[in-house]
């Protein structure tokens, strides 16, 4: 097991602590604030609920969180630090010289600062190609993009490792060539804000406005394309250089005030303060965080489906942790044919659970929906046997919701092939959490030309291994609860 060492958590090192810990890492924190345990603990609540949804695989189990006293004890043995302390340059440099004073010389620090560059970072340190920026975007546990910024004086060895972390950890570490204050994202952030500070001050807008003029419009568009993608389709089929032409020459027009900063006057603070009360004051930070995760995961799950942006991120990581987490793809994969094949492993999405506060019935077909989909693909009805015309179509279902699950939770389905001859592939499926029945499915499939629209015969290539699975099953119990019928128990 890796260790990784947080220094320092507050709002983003307890989300650099969830995002190491749910990714398997043991965390050691080091914070001398006395409320930190529990804001940490607050923090990775949401991230429980939040992150393993995100995967259609279950995460690796979690590591171990130990919460230190010293510096010392924190970072010893630790293969990575990350260092999220304020934003004081020379708090930074205290904090490095003792954690340099005690970390193996082959670890890494990375440091979440949004603004200083690497080079003041080093400054005075004993090995300054130690210390890297590695500044994360919040939530940490959800958002993947991490700005590496190596700076001059840096050791390849250590950018090499911040990569294969990062990566690890289901991050997207964007590598910034060159050291700039604020290095790339917080620069354009800044210049959003300064605008939007102008519009308040001169009576333009409320916060609750400019917050609409964001997250109604351009906020969706820059989140699944940015800015030039975006830009290129609004220059029609003209494309970039028509765009440019056209709205190019309207930057030199007296519209912004970019470099420009109002003065935070008391005033202005408490114009501010008052009407971001009015806007979101009705929620607790914890609540605005959780009604942000949902939004996120469900953002997200939908450019995963799409494998688009940070949902093809998404779809890379879930195949790195299928390669250990193991859940077959051909039959020749599966360790016991004489069991139930596990057939789903992964997390309850928060997008999934409804207004009870559990998951939605609709989502437990969807899952034994993956259930069946997963064992066509072991018993060699593949996409390349689907494209040449032959597939099953489900013909009948029955589920049986047994008991609740939340989000987070992470569900198993085992897959019984109570019959699987000629055109008939008869499946029953469980849903458990740990040891607890959750649901069981029990679907009738018939196989089908995709041609004719008709059922027909499947090729031996798939009714091969069928037999032989259906062969094997033959010999386990009837499971409870097969061919029953709805009624009253
Ligand atoms: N809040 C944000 O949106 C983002 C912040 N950052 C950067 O992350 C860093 C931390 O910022 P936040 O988490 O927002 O601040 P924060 O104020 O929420 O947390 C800082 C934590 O550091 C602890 N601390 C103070 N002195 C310490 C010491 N000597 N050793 C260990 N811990 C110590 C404090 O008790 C506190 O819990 C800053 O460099 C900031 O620029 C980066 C991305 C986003
Ligand atoms: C406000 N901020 C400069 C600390 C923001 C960041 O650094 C990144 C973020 O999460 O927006």
């Amino acid at each position: 097991m890796k260790t990784a060492a947080i220094v320092g958590g507050g709002v983003i090192g307890g989300g650099w602590a969830a995002r190491f810990l749910l990714n398997g890492w043991n965390v050691r924190v080091f914070d001398p604030d006395p409320e930190a345990k529990r804001k940490i603990g607050e923090v990775l609540d949401n991230a429980r609920a939040s992150l393993p949804g995100l995967y259609d695989m279950a995460m690796p189990d979690e590591g171990t969180l130990t919460y230190c006293d010293t510096l010392a004890e924190t970072v010893k043995g630790a293969k990575w630090v990350q260092e999220s302390v304020p934003e004081r340059l020379e708090l930074k440099h205290k904090v490095f010289a003792e954690i340099q004073a005690h970390l193996d010389p082959e670890a890494v620090i990375g440091s979440s600062t949004s603004g200083f560059k690497p080079s003041e970072l080093q400054e005075g340190a004993k090995d300054p190609t130690q210390i890297l920026v590695t500044h994360p975007f919040n939530p940490v546990y959800l958002l993947p993009l991490i700005e590496l910024v190596p700076g001059d004086n840096h050791d390849p060895r250590a950018v090499a490792w911040a990569k294969t972390v990062l990566t690890e950890i289901g991050m997207f570490p964007l590598e910034v060539r060159k050291e700039i204050d604020a290095h790339i994202a917080d620069r354009f952030l800044e210049a959003v804000w300064r605008e939007a500070l102008w519009l308040i001050k001169d009576g333009i807008a409320t916060t609750e406005e400019i917050d609409e003029a964001i997250r109604m419009g351009f906020g969706m568009r820059w989140a699944q394309m940015g800015l030039f993608e975006t830009y290129r389709i609004a220059g029609g089929e003209a494309g970039m250089r028509h765009f440019i032409e056209q709205f190019g020459p309207c930057l030199s027009w007296p519209w912004t005030k970019l470099m420009d900063v109002p003065e935070l006057t008391d005033e202005l603070i408490d114009q501010i303060a008052d009407q971001s009360d009015a806007q979101s004051g009705m929620y607790t930070i914890r609540e605005l965080e959780r009604h942000r995760d949902a939004n996120l995961v469900g953002m997200m799950r939908t450019l995963k489906a799409r494998d688009w942006g940070a949902g093809a991120l998404l779809n890379t990581h879930d195949k790195v942790m299928n390669q250990t987490g193991g859940i077959a793809e051909r039959l020749a994969d599966v360790s016991d044919l004489s069991k139930p094949v596990k057939t789903v492993e992964r997390a309850v999405p928060i997008d999934w659970t409804d207004y009870n506060g559990h998951m939605n019935e609709a989502r437990y077909l969807q899952a034994f929906g993956d259930a069946t989909d997963r064992l066509m693909l072991i018993v060699g009805c593949t996409p390349d046997y689907i494209a040449e015309g032959g597939s099953y179509f489900t013909a009948e279902t029955h589920i049986r919701h047994i008991d609740e699950v939340h989000a987070g939770a992470k569900i198993r389905v085992e897959t019984q092939v109570l019959a699987g001859a000629g055109k008939k592939m008869h499946l029953f499926h469980a849903m458990y959490e740990g040891d607890r029945l959750l649901a069981t499915g029990e679907h009738m499939l018939i196989h089908v030309s995709l041609e004719t629209r008709k059922a027909s015969d499947p090729a031996p290539s798939v009714a091969d291994p069928l037999a032989r699975l259906a062969t094997a099953h033959a010999d386990l119990p009837r499971p409870e609860g097969a061919g029953a019928a709805v009624g009253v128990r």
